[in-house]
This record gives C-alpha cells, sequence and structure tokens, in this order.
C-alpha cells in the first residue's frame, strides 16, 4: 500500500510539473493573489451560490441581437450543424415584467399612464423627427463615452429573448477557417502588442510575448486570453460523444482527450498552462468589479414582476456580495491609468476602443449558439470595465465621472450579462477541478 500511495504521489507530481497545470501555482500574474485561494473561494462559495442564483427568472432571459451583419468581412460560414442553432423564447413564456404587453413592465407607456392624469403638469412632448434623430445620436454618444461595448440597439426588431438554461454553453462542432479567423483577428488586430513583435500567428504557435508592454497592455491581452481559455473549457467539459452503436445513443460529458490536447504542457508546445491561469486573471477582474459595485447591486430591484421570487433574488445576491466582498486578495484596479495625466487618459481611449472593436468582431461569429454566449461574456466583460474604469464610486449617488452630474446606472442587460459572464468563469475553475480529478 505504502509503494502503491508514493506512486500515486509521483504520477500527481509530474501532472503538476508538466501536464496542465503546472502554472496553476502561486501568484496570478500582475496581481498579489494566489491560484490556490481563487480555487477554495470558488469551488466552495462563489460557484454554489451563483449556480443557484442564474437558474432565476431575472438572470436567465437575455436578450440579443443575433441577426446584426458581420461589419468586417462578409463570407462567414454559418453552422448549419443543429448544436449551434438557438432556440429564442416565446413571449408568452417570459416573466410577467419582462413581456412587451405587460402592465408589470415597468417600461411600457400603459404602466406609466398612472403618472399622467395631472393636466397642471401638462408638458408638450411633441419634438421634430430631427431634433428626435439628434438626442437618439446625442445618447448613443454619451452612453460610448461610458461604456466598453457597443451594446446591441434596444429598439431593433431583432432583439430577441432567449433563454439561456435552454441553450447552455458547449461543445458545438464549430471549428476550422470561421473561428481563427475571428481569435486571430482578436489577437492580432485588437490586442496590444510591441513594436517589434512579429504577427501572432495563433495556428503556427507563433509565441505572443508581453514584454515590453506595459501594465494595462498585458491586462487586456490577459483578459481575452482567459475568456478564450473558459470557452475552450466548457467546450471540452460538456463535449458530444458520438453514440457508439447503432441503436446507441450520443452522450454529454467531460473529454479529457481534448483537454489535454488543448492544455497539456507537451501537447499545446508549452503554452497550455499559461492559457489556464490567464483564466484566473480574469476572474479575478470580474470578483473585484462585482464587489466594488456591491453597493449599487444592494440597492436594485431585480424586477421581474413576481414579487416573492424578486425577493428571493435580492437575498441570494446579497448573500453572493456578502461573499465577494471579503475576499481580501482583490484585483487592484488603480494601479491602471495612472501616470501621467494626459498620457493616461489617452491610453484609456485606445483600451476601450479596442474592446469597443472585440464586442463587434462577436457579430462575424458563425454559429449562432457561441455568437449568443460570445457576445453575451464579452458584454459581461465590458461591464465589468465600466464598473472599474467609468465611475467616481459605487454608492446609490455616484457619477459617471468625478465632476460629472449623470448618476452611474447598469442597465438590466449590463447586469445579466456581468453576473452570467462571471457565471463562466465560475464554472471553468470549478470544471479544472473536475479534469484535475480525472487525471489522478
Ligand atoms: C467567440 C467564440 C465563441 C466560441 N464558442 C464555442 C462554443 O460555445 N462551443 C464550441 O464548441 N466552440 C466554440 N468556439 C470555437 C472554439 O473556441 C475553437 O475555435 C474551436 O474549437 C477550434 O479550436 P482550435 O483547437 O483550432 O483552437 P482555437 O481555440 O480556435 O484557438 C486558435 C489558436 O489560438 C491560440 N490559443 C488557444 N487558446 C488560447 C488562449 N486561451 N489564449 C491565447 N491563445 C490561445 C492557439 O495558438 C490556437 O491554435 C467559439 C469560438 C469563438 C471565436
Amino acid at each position: 500500500v505504502g509503494n502503491k500511495s508514493k506512486l500515486k504521489v509521483k504520477k500527481e507530481n509530474l501532472l503538476n510539473e508538466n501536464g496542465c497545470f503546472c502554472k496553476l501555482q502561486g501568484e496570478v500574474d500582475d496581481c498579489s493573489c494566489k491560484v490556490k485561494s481563487i480555487d477554495s473561494l470558488n469551488n466552495h462559495m462563489v460557484y454554489p451560490r451563483l449556480k443557484s442564483l442564474l437558474s432565476r427568472n431575472y438572470f436567465r432571459y437575455f436578450k440579443v441581437n443575433l441577426n446584426k451583419v458581420c461589419p468586417f468581412w462578409s463570407d462567414d460560414s454559418k453552422c448549419a450543424m443543429r448544436n449551434c442553432a438557438v432556440n429564442i423564447c416565446p413571449e408568452d413564456q417570459l416573466p410577467d415584467g419582462l413581456k412587451k404587453t405587460s402592465t408589470k413592465n415597468k417600461y411600457t407607456e400603459e404602466s406609466q399612464e398612472d403618472c399622467q392624469g395631472d393636466d397642471l403638469g401638462y408638458l408638450n412632448t411633441t419634438i421634430s423627427q430631427e431634433s428626435e434623430q439628434a438626442f437618439e445620436n446625442w445618447t448613443k454618444y454619451d452612453d460610448a463615452q461610458e461604456t466598453f461595448c457597443e451594446m446591441d440597439d434596444d429598439t431593433s426588431p431583432h432583439m430577441k429573448y432567449v433563454d439561456l438554461l435552454l441553450n447552455p454553453e458547449r461543445y458545438t462542432g464549430y471549428k476550422g477557417i470561421s473561428p481563427h479567423r475571428i481569435w486571430n483577428s482578436i489577437y492580432n488586430e485588437n490586442c496590444f502588442k510591441a513594436p517589434e513583435q512579429p504577427a501572432y500567428n495563433p495556428q503556427a504557435l507563433t509565441d505572443y510575448t508581453l514584454e515590453g508592454l506595459c501594465l494595462e497592455k498585458r491586462a487586456f491581452y490577459r483578459m481575452i486570453s482567459g475568456l478564450h481559455t473558459s470557452i475552450n473549457i466548457h467546450l471540452c467539459h460538456q463535449y458530444l460523444f458520438p453514440a457508439t452503436t447503432c441503436y446507441g445513443k450520443e452522450e454529454w460529458g467531460p473529454n479529457l482527450d481534448e483537454f489535454q490536447r488543448r492544455f497539456d504542457h507537451t501537447q499545446s508546445n508549452g503554452r497550455g498552462p499559461q492559457w489556464l491561469k490567464n483564466l484566473y486573471f480574469t476572474y479575478l477582474v470580474e470578483l473585484r468589479a462585482i464587489a466594488k459595485a456591491a453597493p449599487y447591486f444592494e440597492e436594485e430591484g431585480f424586477f421581474t414582476g413576481n414579487d416573492e421570487e424578486d425577493m428571493d433574488v435580492r437575498q441570494g445576491v446579497k448573500d453572493l456580495l456578502k461573499v465577494v466582498k471579503e475576499f481580501p486578495n482583490q484585483f487592484d484596479e488603480s494601479k491602471l491609468f495612472i501616470g501621467n495625466k494626459k498620457e493616461a487618459k489617452a491610453l484609456k481611449v485606445e483600451f476601450r476602443e479596442h474592446f469597443r472593436n472585440i464586442s463587434r468582431i462577436m457579430d462575424c461569429v458563425g454559429c449562432d449558439k457561441c455568437k449568443l454566449w460570445g457576445k453575451l461574456q464579452v458584454q459581461g466583460m465590458g461591464t465589468a470595465l465600466k464598473i472599474l474604469f467609468s465611475g467616481d464610486g459605487m454608492g446609490p449617488m455616484s457619477t459617471v465621472n468625478a465632476g460629472s452630474k449623470k448618476k452611474f446606472q447598469l442597465r438590466r442587460t449590463e447586469i445579466v450579462s456581468l453576473f452570467n459572464a462571471f457565471g463562466r468563469l465560475s464554472m471553468s475553475i470549478h470544471a479544472i477541478e473536475e479534469f484535475r480529478k480525472l487525471l489522478r
């Protein structure tokens, strides 16, 4: 028995040194937080709470436009596989508060009639069409100053609610030229590179070096790479195994070989373990955004039109926020965009523009299911960046920028995408633990 357990320890050490997990130790790059403490926080505290919260009506319906034209290239090959399709949620199956026709929807004209009965307060609200257009443009401009994402236009007839629980992120079979073009464009055209660095060729595994890049630019790359890791972990974790006999059934489950192909030190030319570590960086950024915006979320109603459900969700969110706020080794956003004021401001603008571009690229994804989750996760990350870098604080009286009168606000879609995006990262870290066990 002694020899057996020694062998087991030896095998485990070998896996940790050479396998997928060799970098998952020590501190997360550019942060003072240990990988181990994130594993423990996430797997025991955050993951179970988020899992339950994200199944509630407020968080499970996401409004999205999957029909926007790709602004960068035209020949995107549409994935025709069954697993790429998204089921749209019919209006009658939505919670009351989200139905267009419902009097419980606090945004419909009917539900606002109560406030308009008083003649003395009459305002002539007619405005010319040109003025309306101008107002719309101003609002878009104002919004663009504070958001890091190109948001879908809420008035478009193509905006549809999707039930995220019925359309889980998992293996779809989307591979080849189309996703490679997306990742290539993201890393080569939208991540930052040192001037002397050659073009990154993701397929040829050319090294993407962070040497010579400032903290902000390193953070940008790590966040994107962490997102890429998370997407790929999900497809390995919820993989579709074909039926093995004529009468057998296909089965969903974790595919260890696929995980190793992507993240094992030897099989990925030494780069997979670092990609796994980047996931922890992305996690820390979104964790910090949720902690920072806690005072805002503590005041949020999480309205769906069902009082009991809304109260439960508020309670669940408060419970999660308590855990998140108590975590001591948070990402420190105050170290970014400091130094020379003019240069820091210009860098922030550049950072925001690059990120907005990545949100536009999501409309070029050629598989609807991947596009849905890609858009949601990029929007969620954009919301985290807005929280970390746009406001002067997060209390109910906070404003968008110091000196501005505009109150800091998040739209429902931003809250839904942030919590779900964080939920994806949380699930990925949890899945790593499962793969670790499978490898033992
Ligand atoms: C937005 C988006 C969403 C997607 N969603 C899904 C989905 O839900 N289900 C599904 O089955 N497929 C999805 N895909 C496809 C999936 O991500 C892969 O592109 C596909 O499985 C092909 O994998 P690959 O091995 O060729 O490498 P890819 O993942 O396509 O990567 C291309 C190259 O990038 C480099 N690379 C890989 N990982 C990282 C990293 N973490 N950081 C830095 N560089 C890296 C490597 O050099 C690799 O060769 C999605 C693709 C995109 C663009």
